[in-house]
């Protein structure tokens, strides 16, 4: 219980796992499901950084779990591993309406009208599930055979992950993503990581436009879920930036570096290899517009 309360998955740059580690130090920060501060890793060193102004008195937060989940699978996921119930300004929102909305879009379905962009709810009479917007009903019959498809073919999927045909996974994961583009809500956090691992696979793959095409439908989604300075919506920019330079998309790149460099200069430090890196690759982004537009005058 020591251990599983108090250690921390210990990621690169990129925040992926590496394994797990014990900080004393950083086993007393407490979390909140709304933090001000993030723990990453340089090397075997534990950083916590401010990720907005802290004022003095204040506590240091961070997230123990992913905070891209409704309320109630955030509680879930804090009970089960950390025994404590959250009660910080996200979570106090449960059972609020506002709270109750931003459930249903990031776990919930979509309408019947692919027109409307409401979230659903389940309705008094147990029939299905009503846009709160347009009124329409989905049948739960329906609901239910699509969702049981999306789960046949996930396990489809990773039995063949073993495998390693990286082809055969783009062409099922692809049907996923149709399917739960039927089902869920287009701010679906389902439908979100059926395209992160599409935009991997891709990357694998070495087909740099599709992977672009996906890293760009997942921006809007992260926007919602990672807001402010969050490092993940950082890493996705950086993605998109390394991308688009690669496609000749300078332009775009630039932009998109630059929005990397906003937040993870926050969140890495800039004095970090990994910042260096990231700023090394905006400038040269920018020596190539600047070169491109001077050629173009000639
Ligand atoms: C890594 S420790 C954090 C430091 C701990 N509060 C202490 O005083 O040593 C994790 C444990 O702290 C408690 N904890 C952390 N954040 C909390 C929060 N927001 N509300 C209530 N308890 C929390 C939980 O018991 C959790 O299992």
């Amino acid at each position: 219980m020591q251990f599983a309360c108090n250690a921390h998955t210990i990621c690169d740059s990129e925040l992926r796992p590496l394994g797990t580690g014990l900080y004393p130090i950083i086993s007393i920060i407490n979390h909140s499901c709304l933090p001000n501060a993030v723990l990453v890793f340089e090397g075997r060193l534990a950083v916590v950084r401010a990720m907005q102004h802290i004022p003095k008195g204040d506590e240091v937060l961070i997230s123990y779990v992913e905070t891209a989940a409704s309320s109630t699978t955030r509680q879930k996921a804090l009970k089960e591993q950390y025994f404590f119930s959250c009660t910080c300004s996200r979570c106090i929102q449960v059972g609020q309406y506002e709270d109750i909305e931003e459930s249903a879009i990031l776990e919930g379905y979509r309408c019947r009208d692919n027109g409307c962009s409401g979230f659903l709810l389940r309705d008094s009479d147990d029939k299905g599930f009503v846009c709160q917007q347009c009124g329409l009903l989905r049948d739960k019959e329906e609901i239910r055979n699509i969702a049981s498809d999306i789960k046949a073919m996930s396990d489809k999927v990773l039995k063949s992950n073993s495998s390693g045909n990286h082809q055969d996974s783009v062409f099922m994961y692809k049907n996923i993503e149709k399917l739960q583009k039927q089902l869920c809500h287009p701010f679906s956090i389902s439908l979100m990581r059926t395209q992160e691992k599409l935009l991997e696979i891709l990357m694998q793959l070495e087909d740099w436009k599709e992977a672009l095409a996906y890293c760009r439908l997942t921006l809007p989604v992260y926007q919602r879920v990672y807001p402010g300075s969050h490092p993940l919506l950082g890493l996705q920019y950086y993605t998109c930036g390394k991308l688009e330079w690669l496609l000749g998309e300078t332009d775009e790149a630039i932009k998109s570096l630059t929005k990397a460099v906003d937040i993870l200069r926050i969140t890495h430090g800039s004095n970090t290899p990994f910042m260096k890196e990231l700023l090394m690759k905006l400038q040269e982004a920018r020596a190539e517009a600047s070169y491109k537009l001077s050629s173009r005058d000639e």
